[in-house]
């Protein structure tokens, strides 16, 4: 296995403290491929996880990021390409791999009518995990106080924090969660994201895909920005963002002034309004922002650099939709 060197930070308070650190690769992905009838839904994925990283598989609906975690999974079988997870390869199924994995699926299945302490428990039983571990496992995932409901009772969040427990009850190394926040309400999806953050921070590796760019920003050490089956980009979100050459963009409210105002401010490329806001881009963020004090039309004002979106719409020549 290759050594690899890994540079990351992680927030502590408001402080980001930048580790560097020696890692071996926990998953190697070289060359997948699979083709579904005429379509290519992987097509040559290549990338390497490291130990205790936080990785994303990001892309719009489509791109194949469910394909290529089930292969490497060990849940499909891959047409081309090698897979090593752990140093071993997920297909066939390995039972010495099995136990040092934990797996979300993106439609959680749970066996009818048990309590969601019973659930996990039930799945904690199949490694041989104490009912006082899954009920602990239970908590960690903020769920202790519904332990006793069934699970058919429990709200989108909470089963999916039920599905991630169920996941982890056995305390694998590596974490595999397929789209987890998908359909949960803002603060369901952020608690759901305390949630990875402890689990990450307490060494496990998680790799997760996501269609979200700023669940992808705000969680991945690195992501690997996936479309059509391939890897367009792929690194730390930050840095990603940073090597565009983006404008900013400078909002206010509505009214203040028009799209034609605008764009006779000094600075500003463009300039377009939605109803809502007047938004214009600008290399020059800092003579927008003082026209427009000039004029008395900070209104609202909202400033805001590149995102990962921009990285899309840069790769790929059209804007992001999930
Ligand atoms: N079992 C299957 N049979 C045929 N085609 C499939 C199958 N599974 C996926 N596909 C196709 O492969 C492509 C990739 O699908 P996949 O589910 O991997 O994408 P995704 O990025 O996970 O999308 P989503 O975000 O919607 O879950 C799509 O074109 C999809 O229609």
């Amino acid at each position: 296995m290759d050594p690899a060197v890994s540079t990351r930070g992680r927030v502590f308070g408001a402080v980001r403290v930048p580790s560097v650190q020696i890692m071996a690769y926990t998953i190697s992905v070289r060359g997948l491929r699979k083709r579904y009838g005429g379509v290519d839904a992987v097509d040559g994925i290549s990338f390497d996880v490291a130990a205790g990283e936080f990785f994303g598989i990001l892309g719009p609906n489509g791109a194949g990021k469910t394909t290529a975690l089930e292969i490497i999974e060990g849940l499909r079988r891959a047409d081309g390409g090698e897979v090593s997870v752990l140093g071993m390869a997920p297909w066939p199924r390995d039972p010495r791999l099995l136990p040092r994995i934990g797996v979300q699926l993106q439609a959680s299945s749970f066996f009818e009518r048990l309590t969601a302490r019973e659930q996990l428990r039930t799945f904690g039983s199949l490694y041989g995990v104490p009912g006082r571990r899954a009920d602990a496992m239970l908590e960690s995932v903020g769920l202790a106080g519904k332990a006793d409901t069934r699970v058919e009772e429990l709200s989108g969040g909470q089963a999916q924090r039920l599905s991630i427990a169920c996941a982890l009850v056995h305390d694998p190394e590596v974490v595999f969660l397929d789209e987890p926040t998908a359909a949960l309400d803002p603060q369901a999806r952020r608690n759901l994201w305390d949630v990875l953050r402890a689990i990450n921070t307490g060494g496990r590796t998680i790799v997760l895909t996501t269609h979200s760019m700023d669940e992808a920003e705000v969680l991945c050490d690195r992501v690997a920005i996936v479309d059509a089956g391939r890897v367009l980009e792929l690194g730390p979100p930050a840095t990603l963002v940073r090597g565009l050459d983006a404008p900013t963009r400078v909002s206010v409210a509505a009214g203040v002034l028009t799209a034609a105002e605008a764009l006779s401010l000094p600075g500003v490329d463009e300039a377009e309004e939605d109803g809502v806001s007047l938004t214009v881009r600008t290399r020059d963020p800092s003579a927008v922002v003082a026209a427009l004090a000039a004029r008395g039309a900070l209104a609202g004002v909202g400033i805001r650099g590149a995102t990962l979106e921009d990285v899309f719409l840069e790769l790929t020549g059209r804007e992001y939709r999930a």
